[in-house]
């Protein structure tokens, strides 16, 4: 039995199959039992959201009811200052103790971004990253130093993310979903469908409310 708790954070404004999909393929192919969905309040370095955190959490249950691999993780909505992941993680760190292995899911784009984050270098301290491809972004990084770094801390074999609690990097080579967030909400706003770039019980909800309208 999996020890290796994931937690796949994100603005979902709103959640979509480039989230779902990728996160499943990567949770059959290294063993996650579980993975924890941490809704931002105040995303760091990006516009705030168009819906209400009430309205992405919604949507997250209304995504996750039939998928059984996700819960929903709403600690972040409590704090009124910018999400910061390195905080929740050393929240999550203290409550859990020293020896659990923590994953953060993220994908390329946000690995590209990442030493832009706050205290990103105390990042591998807290948890594993575990990256989902996502198409359009560069494989490499930005200098050769972050490339090093990267390397470095590359894991090899699924086995060193269950059994070391922090510290290593999984590329994990998922499928590519040209889906983002930007582009429903786009497409919600110009009358357009959006069928099959995210879940009919999402649209639901987003057509209830009344979401992505001008
Ligand atoms: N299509 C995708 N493939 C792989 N990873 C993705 C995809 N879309 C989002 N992610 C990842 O999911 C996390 C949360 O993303 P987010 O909620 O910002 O979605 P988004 O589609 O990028 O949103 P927006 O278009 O509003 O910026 C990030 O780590 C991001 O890299
Ligand atoms: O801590 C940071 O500085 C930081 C900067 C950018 C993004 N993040 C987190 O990364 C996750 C994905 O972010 P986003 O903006 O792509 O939805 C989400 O949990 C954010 O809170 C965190």
């Amino acid at each position: 039995m999996s020890k290796l708790h994931a937690l796949f954070g994100g603005t979902f404004d709103p959640i979509h199959y480039g989230h779902l999909r990728p996160v499943e393929a990567l949770a059959g192919q290294i063993g996650l039992k579980k993975v924890t969905l941490l809704p931002n309040n105040v995303p760091p370095h990006r516009p705030q959201p168009q819906a209400s955190a009430a309205q992405r959490v919604a949507m997250l249950q209304c995504a996750i009811a039939d998928r059984p691999l996700f819960d929903i993780d709403t600690r972040e909505l409590a704090r009124s200052t910018p999400s910061w992941t390195v905080a929740t993680l050393e929240a999550l760190r203290a409550e859990r103790g020293a020896q659990q292995p923590l994953g953060f899911i993220i994908g390329q784009d946000s690995l590209l971004t990442l030493h832009k984050w706050h205290r990103w270098q105390d990042l591998l301290s807290l948890c594993h990253l575990l990256v989902c491809k996502r198409p359009g972004y560069a494989t490499q990084l930005d200098t050769p130093a972050l490339q090093q770094w990267l390397v470095a801390h590359q894991a090899q074999d699924p086995q060193q993310l269950h059994h070391a609690p922090a510290g290593y990097i999984w590329l994990a080579d998922t499928p590519l979903f040209d889906i983002s967030a930007t582009e429903i909400r786009q497409r919600r706003h110009a009358g357009q469908p959006c069928t099959d770039l995210l879940p009919d019980a999402v649209i639901a909800y987003i057509d209830r409310a009344g979401l992505y309208r001008d």
